[in-house]
């Protein structure tokens, strides 16, 4: 019977193959197919974990279609921003990262900072993204919930990442304590950019994690707007937001225009292009 079994699973498995390269063919992010359930089965790993993965700084994520599979480009500023700023358990900090995805940019920031130094917080529209990134949480050993804690700060010795369904366009923002660091990558892909996008993209991954308007600026101006009329950071806090490869100097201007910041500065990504926009207070 074992000797069946294992037949039935190598046959199983050479069919799965077959379809597995013919979508890679098709142009399927390599990510998402190692996530088939067939071949997580084949492996022997547990049935929830049901992803393929994606390395992000030390931590190996899971990524599930139609999550937006997390990119080398947001790796490298977040890595920069944990070595650039410590926070120590006398001065926690509270993080709140809009258009959270998997939950990359959190996660990897409460597990490079000391524990119990972060309570972060991942706001996300799709269902699909915040249960993936509180899969991510887990696996990672972060504790983590939906919802919005009351008091950010000092609610566990660990430190933890929570995930709220919410339109960060939303005016309700207002609901939210003060946070000490705001993190974004949103959408900023501009519609008439749609045609440049290649097939593993446009084809596979969720068109609200890419398009940022015609301009592709929408979400910065969101983003402005929550920080100058809601009152939302604490003093001395910090704005790390991922730009597309030519919007830097727009989202720099709309950083300085809010009239919060002292000063804006623009990092690189690994190909020489501005990437990330710094806002400081
Ligand atoms: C470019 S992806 C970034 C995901 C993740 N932070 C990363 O770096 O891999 C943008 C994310 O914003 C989310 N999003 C789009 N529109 C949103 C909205 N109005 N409110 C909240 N999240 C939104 C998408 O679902 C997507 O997960």
């Amino acid at each position: 019977a074992n000797e069946l079994r294992w037949m039935n699973r190598a046959l199983d498995s050479r069919l799965s193959l077959n379809d597995m390269v013919a979508r890679r063919v098709r142009g399927e992010p390599l990510q998402y197919i190692l996530g088939t359930p067939s071949l997580q089965i084949l492996l022997s790993l547990p049935a929830h974990y049901t992803s393929g993965t994606q390395p992000f700084g030390p931590l190996n994520l899971l990524v599930r279609p139609p999550v937006l599979i997390p990119r080398p480009e947001t790796e490298h500023w977040v890595l920069r921003l944990a070595d650039s700023f410590l926070p120590t358990a006398t001065v926690p900090v509270s993080l709140l990262d809009l258009g959270t995805g998997s939950g990359c940019i959190p996660l990897l920031l409460c597990h490079l900072w000391p524990p119990g130094t972060v309570n972060a917080h991942g706001v996300d529209i799709s269902p699909h993204a915040l249960r993936l990134a509180q899969d991510n949480a887990e696996l990672c050993g972060i504790p983590s919930r939906l919802g919005l804690t009351k008091n950010p700060q000092n609610t566990f010795t660990t430190s933890s990442a929570n995930f709220l369904a919410k339109d960060f366009k939303d005016a309700a923002l207002s609901a939210y304590p003060r946070f000490d660091i705001i993190t974004s990558n949103p959408p900023y892909i501009p519609w008439k950019e749609f045609l440049e996008l290649p097939p593993s993209v446009i084809d596979f991954e969720d068109p609200r994690a890419l398009f940022g308007g015609p301009s592709g600026l929408e979400f910065y101006h969101a983003i402005s707007r929550l920080i100058s009329h809601k009152d939302i950071l604490n003093p001395g806090a910090i704005v790390a937001l991922e730009v597309g490869h030519d919007q830097a100097s727009a989202v720099q201007a709309l950083m300085h225009d809010t009239g919060c910041f002292l000063r804006t500065e623009i990092w690189l990504d690994p190909w020489g292009k501005q990437r990330t926009v710094i806002a400081r207070m």
